[in-house]
């Protein structure tokens, strides 16, 4: 391994650092569509984090936002009949206009309505997806990324029935299928663009006890690839999430408490704490 590979660990740390500086002194426009549940959880991370938030609900303004925003961020957590028309218009407009745009396709696999939008989206080229290890691995399936997978790929409601390491054959095909990067969410996120796989350790057991954690990581990865290529976005924002989530559990008395001390902790965080949170980097075997 050289100084400059890309395999290269303090390179990639580097490059992590230098994301938060950018997005601090930038404040990006990350608009979203995203599900209700969630929506305040991601709205003020991406601030936290130095960002700037927008969500909407209807095609006209989804598309004059993609045209607006540094990035976009698409969540499929709860869908409404508008967003048969407003997702696949967002995703087309980034395309055409070159502008990164990060999918998490929370619940794949309930009813027809997420599977026909999918489809759509399958030619748009998401710069990060970013989901569970159960919708990685569906999402894999759906767009016919891997055709051998372990794991289920049975999304139980909006929650993992799959460990993170049984998604990494199908993060990785589904990255060089979207020539972006997948982030898996778990204990350990994975982090891969097909190339080679991130892990990024840290955090804490509570963040899978707070609904909107993955929501909200989503959109602050969207944060990130606005000034940073895909692979150092995606983890950027995990490693952010990871340190914040580690500080936050030492302050918290259960999730509630921890919720707030979160938020404290990704504005708190300095960019050298953020990138020195634990990570491994691997080259994939295909
Ligand atoms: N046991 C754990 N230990 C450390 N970090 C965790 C753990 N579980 C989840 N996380 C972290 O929580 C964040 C969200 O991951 P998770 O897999 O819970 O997403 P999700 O299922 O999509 O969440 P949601 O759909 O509720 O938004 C990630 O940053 C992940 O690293
Ligand atoms: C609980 C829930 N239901 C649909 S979306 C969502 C937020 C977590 O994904
Ligand atoms: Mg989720």
């Amino acid at each position: 391994m050289t100084a400059d590979s890309a395999l290269d660990l303090d390179a990639l740390r580097s490059r992590v650092a230098r994301a938060v500086d950018d997005v601090r002194a930038s404040a990006p426009l990350a608009p979203a569509i995203t599900n209700a549940i969630t929506m305040d959880f991601v709205a003020n991370a991406q601030l936290a984090v130095g960002g700037s938030a927008a969500m909407v609900y209807l095609p006209e303004e989804a598309v004059a936002l993609a045209q607006a925003g540094g990035a976009f961020y698409v969540n499929m957590g709860a869908l409404l009949p508008t967003h048969r028309e407003s997702i696949p218009a967002a995703a087309r407009a980034c395309r055409d206009l070159g502008r990164p745009w990060v999918l998490d396709p929370v619940g794949i696999g309930i009813g027809g309505l997420r599977g026909a939008v999918l489809d759509e989206l399958a030619a748009c080229g998401p710069a990060i997806v970013r989901a569970n290890a159960s919708e990685v691995i569906a999402l894999a399936q759906a767009w016919g990324a891997a055709d051998a997978v372990a794991g289920t790929g049975r999304v139980r409601g909006v929650d993992s029935a799959d460990a993170v390491d049984d998604a990494a054959r199908a993060a990785a095909a589904l990255a060089r299928r979207t020539d972006g990067a997948v982030a898996v969410s778990g204990e350990d996120d994975l982090v891969t663009d097909g190339r080679v796989a991130v892990r990024v350790a840290g955090g804490s057991p509570l963040m899978a006890r707070v609904t909107g954690f993955g929501c909200s990581l989503g959109g602050v990865a969207a944060v990130y690839a606005a000034v940073a290529d895909p692979l150092t976005a995606a983890v950027a924002a995990s490693a952010h999430y990871a340190a914040a989530g580690t500080a936050a559990e030492a302050r918290a008395a259960g999730p509630a408490s921890f919720k707030v001390a979160f938020i404290d902790a990704l504005f708190n965080l300095t960019a050298a704490e953020i990138a020195a949170n634990p990570l491994t980097i691997e080259e994939v075997r295909s």
